[in-house]
């Protein structure tokens, strides 16, 4: 994280959300975006018409973020369209060339990469990235499992970048003040069981990540 990012610009997302309930308790307390999950596999996954309406709930202050792993980019661009999504977030193996398509269709784009995958990648390649909004992760992406960040420390990290992985409430501020990462990424750490998210968990995760670093007027 720059040094300089306040409680008001940290840039918290809330993934896998399925329930009006639990984007209320997003939208309310201030996150910066919120993502709905279209990789296939996910107890988190859900159909179009939820995500539908679910994005119609989300104001445009707030990104919308759809979630996709090795999905053809005509799908990810078709889905992306009707839901109205801001954001696009892939996991897989998509390249720049793909990323720089969605920019021009209008898309705002979050690239996932396991930190180990990341930290293997060229000086050069890291390079092609260091402008693009970047998200690092553990190797399962949406399992709650936490990876050693202090990998992380070592290597350049892009201007942007997001810090995911095992988050939760009881974590997060020590790795925010460790890391500087410009923002968190979370879904296990808000559920109550495995896929389904709890506002109250949600807001105290928000609360935690916020009271890591300094206050900042909205
Ligand atoms: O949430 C999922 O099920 C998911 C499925 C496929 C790709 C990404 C997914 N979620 C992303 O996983 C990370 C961290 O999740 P967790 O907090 O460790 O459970 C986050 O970036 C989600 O957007």
């Amino acid at each position: 994280m720059p040094k300089e990012v306040t409680s008001a610009d940290l840039y918290i997302k809330i993934c896998g959300l399925q329930t009006a309930a639990t984007v209320a308790a997003c939208v309310d307390s201030g996150v910066a975006a919120v993502g709905f999950v279209f990789a296939p596999g996910s107890p988190r996954t859900l159909t179009v018409e939820r995500a539908i309406r679910l994005a119609g709930e989300v104001p445009e202050t707030v990104e919308s973020v759809g979630v996709f792993r090795n999905q053809p980019i005509d799908d990810v661009l078709a889905i992306s369209n009707r839901v109205s999504l801001t954001t696009i977030q892939l996991h897989g193996g998509e390249s720049l060339t793909d990323i720089r398509r969605l920019h021009r269709e209008g898309f705002q784009t979050l690239k996932a990469f396991s930190a180990v995958a990341y930290n293997a990648l060229s000086p050069q390649e890291k390079l092609g990235w260091a402008a693009e909004r970047v998200l690092l992760d553990a190797v399962e992406p949406g399992a709650g499992v936490t990876f050693d960040a202090a990998t992380l420390k070592s290597g350049a990290l892009p201007t942007f970048w997001l810090l995911a992985g095992g988050l939760k409430s009881s974590n997060v501020s020590a790795l925010l003040t460790s890391l500087f990462p410009r923002g968190v990424d979370v879904s296990s750490g808000v559920e109550s069981s495995r896929g389904v998210k709890d506002p109250q968990l949600i807001r105290d995760f928000i609360h935690a990540a916020r009271g890591a670093v300094p206050h900042g007027a909205h």
